[in-house]
């Protein structure tokens, strides 16, 4: 079994690590050539994890062509928003029954797609050859090797299992699911609610304030996902509750942190400029917003993510709007 991790950012290197730990060779994709000629001489990535030799089962390169051809599982850790690009670029290099398998917890800004839909559409393969990795897994705890379980979710029940296998780690506990859908969604909305958790945080506000965000986000998030087909249940698992409270809870957490940064008054470019990761909820906040609007979904939390990270809105009159909306029965 041959596996290419294209994207060696923070998850892309955690993720060829548990693929190697779980007996599985790996190729990864660098942007950079240093970057590529450094895991691959080094066994270091020397911008994410300066600290963790990789195993001896990684080597890398900087031609995705050189990492995909030959790979029965292809996984794709690049930023959302560049997705689409990338895969157009690597398609023509890609094994007839290759797994292509999404990292990304990301909804695309221009056509308010989940990634799993974007990859299908990009690269004509069909949708149960697409597999969704997701969970609470933070990329810094995989690294350390911290017990934790995680989702991979298709349609196809057999290559979700086969996928299973494949990241079976030590400390990696990984369950099959075929709710594709709750399961992408579920990854995507998290990280908009750690935003406002990290807002929150910044602005002393205390537990209950922090319960309330959580569980008012799963609601909103359940509620969208039900309206897109997903299983209800999905979003009490670890796709779901799971991976924001992980997400919430966490200074590691990119999007959380982003979140402190706007509570303490920074505007969206100041944010930016101290955080160099990705931050997948300041462009999904959009992107989940207009999705839910087309269907019709009330999303009053990313609502107001929306509006602090783009339209300059305080963060105290977000919350104040939060507050004063009219009541309603907790669960409809
Ligand atoms: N870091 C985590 O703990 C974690 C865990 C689970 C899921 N995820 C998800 O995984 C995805 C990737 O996140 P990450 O943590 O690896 O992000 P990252 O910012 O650490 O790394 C992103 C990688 O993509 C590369 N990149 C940036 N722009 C690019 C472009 N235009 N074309 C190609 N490559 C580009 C960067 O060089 C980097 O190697 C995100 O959707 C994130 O939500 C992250
Ligand atoms: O660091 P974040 O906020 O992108 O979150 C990382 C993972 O998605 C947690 O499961």
């Amino acid at each position: 079994m041959r596996a290419a991790v294209l994207g060696a950012g923070s998850w892309g290197t955690a993720f060829a690590k548990v693929l190697a730990d779980a007996g599985t060779d790996v190729t990864m994709w660098a942007r950079r050539e240093e970057v590529a000629a450094s895991i691959r001489d080094r066994r270091v990535n020397p911008d994410y994890f300066p600290q963790t030799r990789l195993p001896d089962r990684i080597t890398a390169t900087a031609h995705a062509g050189e990492a995909i051809t030959g790979a029965e599982i292809v996984v794709l850790a690049v930023p959302s928003q560049t997705l689409r690009g990338n895969l157009a670029e690597w398609v023509r290099h890609l094994e007839p029954d290759a797994s292509l398998v999404s990292l990304m917890k990301g909804i695309e800004l221009s056509t308010t797609k989940r990634m799993s839909e974007v990859i299908v559409e990009t690269s004509g393969v069909a949708a149960e050859r697409v597999v969704v990795v997701t969970g609470p897994n933070l990329a810094p705890e995989i690294m350390l090797g911290q017990p934790a379980a995680t989702v991979v979710a298709c349609t196809d029940l057999e290559r979700a299992k086969a996928v299973q296998k494949a990241v079976t780690a030590p400390y990696l506990r990984p369950y099959t699911n075929t709710d594709v859908i709750g399961c992408e969604l579920g990854g995507a909305v998290k990280n908009v609610i750690a935003l406002a958790y990290g807002v929150a945080t910044a602005m002393g506000l205390g537990d209950n304030t922090k319960a309330t965000l959580i569980t008012r986000g799963l609601a909103e998030t359940l509620r969208l996902g039900v309206a897109l087909g997903a299983d209800p249940l999905t979003f009490a698992g670890l796709a779901g509750l799971g991976d924001l409270v992980a997400t919430c809870s966490s200074p590691f957490s990119r999007n959380r942190t982003f979140g402190e940064h706007l509570g303490r008054g920074e505007t969206l470019e100041e944010a930016q400029a101290s955080t160099r990761q990705t931050a997948e909820g300041v462009k999904s906040c959009l992107g989940i917003r207009d999705l839910a609007r087309k269907h019709g979904v009330d999303m009053p939390i990313t609502e107001q993510v929306e509006r602090i990270c783009h339209e300059g809105v305080s963060p105290k009159v977000a919350m104040l709007a939060l507050m004063n909306r009219e009541l309603q029965h907790e669960v409809r």
